[in-house]
C-alpha cells in the first residue's frame, strides 16, 4: 500500500511549511490591538484572550480598546435600537477602521440572519464555557420555590417565553443593562430575582449569587450561548492565523450548526428562539431547538442528529423541521 501511494509517505512540503516553527514565528504580530464592549463581562472576556494568545505566542503584546456600543447606551427595548447587532455594531466599526486588529464578541450578540460585516472573518471560536442560564435569588430559592408574584427581572423574550410556560405564577419584568447594573437592581429591590447567563455571571466573577443554575430542558440556551469569537479584518492573515490556535474545534462544530438555524430562521429581536448543538462523548453533533411564541403557549420543538451531515446542514436541517412545524407563521406572527 505504501508503494503505491509512495508520495503521501514524504511529507508535503507545503503542509510542513505552514506548521514550520519559522514561518509561524513569522506571521505573528508582535502588537496586537483588541477592541470589545467595554463592561465589566466584555473586559473579563477581553483578559481570557489576552493570557490565551500570549501564552500561544510568547512575545505578543496586546492592548485593549474599549467601545460603549448602543446596546449598552440605550437601556429600552432592544427592539426599538434600529437593525441587529446593537452590541456589536460599534466594535465592528472600530475593527474596520482600523483602530484595533482583532474584536472579541459573545457569539450570542452577534446576529446570525446575515453574514459578518463585509471584510471581516470570525478567525476563532475559543472553548464554550457553560451554556446554561442562571437563576438569581436572594434568599437562595429555585425557581419551582418562587412564590407566585416573584418579579423575575429578565427582557430577553427567550427567558420569558420559557418561564410562562413552566412557571405561570411567576411575573416577568423587563430589566436591561449589564450583569452588574442587574444585581445592583436586585440589590435595590427593583425586582426580587433574576434571570442570568451563569458564564456571564462567572467571568464577571459573581457565581456566588447564583441560586439554580437551569438545566437545559428547562430553559433552553439561546444559540452561540458561552462562546467567545475572535473576529478580524479578512486580509490580516497573520493574525488570522495567530489568532485561529485559540479555536476549539468542537465549540466551533457547535456554534456553526446553531447559527446556521437562526439563519434560516431568519429571527427578529421578539420571536423567542432556544437552540442548543452538543458533540457528545463519541464526537458526534446534535441539535436542539425550540420556537415559542411570547407567551410559552406554542413551542415547536425539534432534536437531529448530524450524523453524516456537516454542522451547518445540521442546522439548516433542524430548522427545516421547524419551519414544517409552522416556525415561519409563529416567528412573523409576533409583533416586532
Ligand atoms: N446580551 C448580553 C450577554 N451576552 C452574552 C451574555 C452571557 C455570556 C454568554 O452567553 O456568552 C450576556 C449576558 C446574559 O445574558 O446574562
Amino acid at each position: 500500500m505504501g508503494e503505491l501511494t509512495s508520495g503521501a509517505a514524504t511529507p508535503c512540503p507545503r503542509r510542513r511549511e505552514a506548521t514550520g516553527v519559522y514561518r509561524d514565528a513569522m506571521a505573528v504580530p508582535e502588537l496586537i490591538r483588541i477592541v470589545s464592549r467595554d463592561s465589566p463581562m466584555a473586559l473579563a472576556q477581553v483578559e481570557r484572550v489576552r493570557a490565551e494568545l500570549t501564552a500561544a505566542h510568547p512575545g505578543v503584546r496586546t492592548e485593549v480598546v474599549p467601545v460603549r456600543t448602543t446596546g449598552d447606551k440605550w437601556l429600552g427595548d432592544l427592539s426599538q435600537v434600529e437593525g441587529k447587532g446593537a452590541f456589536t455594531k460599534e466594535v465592528d466599526a472600530a475593527l474596520l477602521a482600523g483602530e484595533a486588529d482583532l474584536a472579541v464578541h459573545c457569539v450570542k450578540d452577534v446576529p446570525a440572519d446575515r453574514p459578518l460585516p463585509a471584510g471581516t472573518v470570525f478567525a476563532a471560536f475559543l472553548e464554550r464555557d457553560d451554556v446554561r442560564d442562571a437563576l438569581v435569588h436572594p434568599e437562595g430559592l429555585t425557581l419551582d420555590e418562587l412564590p407566585p408574584g416573584t418579579r423575575v427581572g429578565t427582557s430577553s423574550v427567550r427567558r420569558v417565553a420559557q418561564l410562562a410556560a413552566t412557571h405561570p405564577q411567576l411575573r416577568c419584568v423587563p430589566l436591561r443593562g449589564n450583569a452588574n447594573r442587574r444585581l445592583a437592581k436586585l440589590a435595590e429591590g427593583e425586582v426580587d430575582a433574576l434571570l442570568l447567563a451563569a458564564a456571564g455571571l462567572e467571568r464577571i466573577g459573581r457565581s456566588d449569587v447564583i441560586s439554580e443554575v437551569l438545566s437545559p430542558e428547562v430553559m433552553l440556551p439561546p444559540v452561540g450561548a458561552g462562546v467567545l469569537a475572535l473576529q478580524c479584518r479578512e486580509g490580516d492573515t497573520g493574525l488570522i492565523e495567530a489568532a485561529a490556535v485559540l479555536n476549539h474545534p468542537d465549540t466551533h462544530r457547535e456554534t456553526t450548526a446553531e447559527r446556521m438555524l437562526l439563519h434560516v430562521l431568519q429571527g427578529h429581536c421578539n420571536s423567542p428562539i432556544a437552540g442548543l448543538a452538543r458533540v457528545d462523548r463519541s464526537g458526534e453533533l446534535s441539535l436542539r431547538a425550540c420556537v415559542f411564541t411570547p407567551d410559552g403557549k406554542t413551542r415547536l420543538n425539534a432534536h437531529e442528529w448530524a450524523g453524516r451531515l456537516d454542522p451547518a446542514t445540521l442546522g439548516t436541517s433542524v430548522a427545516v423541521a421547524l419551519l414544517r412545524q409552522g416556525a415561519r407563521e409563529v416567528i412573523d406572527g409576533i409583533p416586532h
